[in-house]
């Protein structure tokens, strides 16, 4: 016996650019597993999204689905592309469906810079842009994701055409989201602000939500000096890119727009390409097993697969987060992430300023991870 602990990690390579990225997160993760004293890692890959769609006719294959289940953490790609389309098996659903099923409620999407020579990449003005650290936290397993739904029916002659989703929340949902979001935030001294965000002025979910958020902070956090305030959605977008820095802390929302203000997000340190995420079903304190499940925020990039280009560091940035919040390896975590801010920082601040075409740069998806290997190993 070698008295490390052994665990095991779920790979779905994916669609489209998912695999390129993916394989540089895996080299790393092997090499951080075989140089360690105290864990190794035994990963093992899976079908799912559109490529389990062509292998098995479903995205979600009984065999992944029940790998996912049995794993201690999960790294995933990106699923979908137009050759699956919008069409009635979809390779979307199969992540939606992972998420339902592992209860992955929180989403958790940092978007600060890995780097601080990444500021001239921003398409913001450095001076609005530097300093941004917010990390999104969405709701992932309820809302218009999740809700009922009617699809239009627009082949019958004289029919109404009309489609329905509907975005249903309970108290006990956003309790526990809120309980996760201010855990991050006393995670940081002093404690990050907490800025709530929904459409209270027109939802009626959105008016619970507002109600409960503050309820849960007042009640279970009222002591801790977590400060917390409410804002729009519409003009919360506005200022993500015009006055980020106001937004600093942790932004909590649910599912849908979530989606799309994490996305907003990752302007701000300038690629999509760099933002890691994770989904997990319970508090990140070592206290509770942790299945979580790791996915840089991207999609499968259609107009880019297949060239070898693709950006890895939110892939590899996921894994790190992957070690740290599902596995316990701080250590391991945190130096994977020294590694790819020497990586991306130029050479005035000690760095090697290799950069993917996103980012400006020449450099390929391969050789990104080559370089952060090396300087990972430097380190291990
Ligand atoms: N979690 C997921 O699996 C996930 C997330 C988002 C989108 N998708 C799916 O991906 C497909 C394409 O969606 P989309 O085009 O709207 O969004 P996308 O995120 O795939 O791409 C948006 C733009 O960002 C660029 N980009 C994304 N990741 C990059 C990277 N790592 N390096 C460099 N450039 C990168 C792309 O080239 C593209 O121009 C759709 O089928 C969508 O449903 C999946
Ligand atoms: C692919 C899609 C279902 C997914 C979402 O909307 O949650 C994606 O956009 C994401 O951000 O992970
Ligand atoms: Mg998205």
């Amino acid at each position: 016996m070698s008295g490390k602990k052994s665990y095991n990690v779920v790979v779905l390579p994916g669609d489209g650019i998912g695999p390129e990225v993916v394989e540089q997160a895996v080299r790393v993760l092997e090499l951080v597993s075989s140089k360690s004293k105290d864990f190794e890692l035994n990963l093992k890959s899976y079908n799912f999204g559109g490529v389990a769609i062509d292998a098995a006719g479903k995205p979600l294959p009984d065999d992944t689905r029940n790998a996912c289940k049995a794993a201690d953490a999960i790294l995933l790609g990106a699923v979908g592309g137009p050759k699956w389309g919008v069409g009635k098996v979809r390779p979307e659903q199969g992540l939606l469906d992972i998420r339902k099923e592992l209860d992955l409620y929180a989403n958790i999407r940092p978007a600060s810079f890995p780097s601080e020579s990444l500021l001239a990449y921003s398409p913001l003005k450095e001076s609005i842009a530097k300093g941004t650290d917010i990390i999104v936290v969405r709701e992932l397993v309820k809302g218009l994701y999740y809700g009922d739904r009617k699809e239009a029916d627009l082949d019958t002659p004289g029919g109404d055409g009309e489609a329905t989703d509907m975005m249903v929340y309970n108290r006990a949902d956003v309790q526990r989201i809120t309980r996760l979001a201010a855990y991050l935030a006393l995670q940081q001294s002093p404690p990050a602000k907490l800025h709530s965000v929904d459409k209270a002025n027109v939802l009626a979910t959105s008016r619970l939500w507002r109600r409960v958020v503050t309820e849960t902070v007042q009640h279970e956090f009222g002591d801790k000096g977590l400060e917390l305030d409410h804002s729009l959605v519409d003009s919360t977008a506005m200022l993500m890119v015009s006055n980020p820095r106001k937004l600093n802390g942790i932004l909590l929302t649910e599912n849908m727009f979530g989606d799309i203000l994490s996305d907003e997000s990752s302007v701000i340190p300038g690629s999509l390409g760099l933002l890691p995420s994770a989904s997990l079903s319970g508090l990140p304190d070592g206290k509770s097993r942790c299945n979580g499940l790791y996915e840089p925020i991207h999609g499968s990039a259609p107009d880019i697969a297949g060239q070898g280009i693709a950006n890895p560091i939110g892939t590899i940035l996921s894994a790190a987060l992957l070690l740290r919040w599902s596995l316990g390896q701080k250590e391991a975590a945190e130096n994977i992430e020294s590694a790819v801010r020497k990586v991306l920082d130029t050479e005035q601040m000690g760095g090697l300023g290799l950069r993917t075409k996103d980012l400006g740069g020449e450099a390929s998806t391969k050789e990104v991870g080559d370089k952060v290997c090396a300087e990972l190993e430097k380190l291990l």
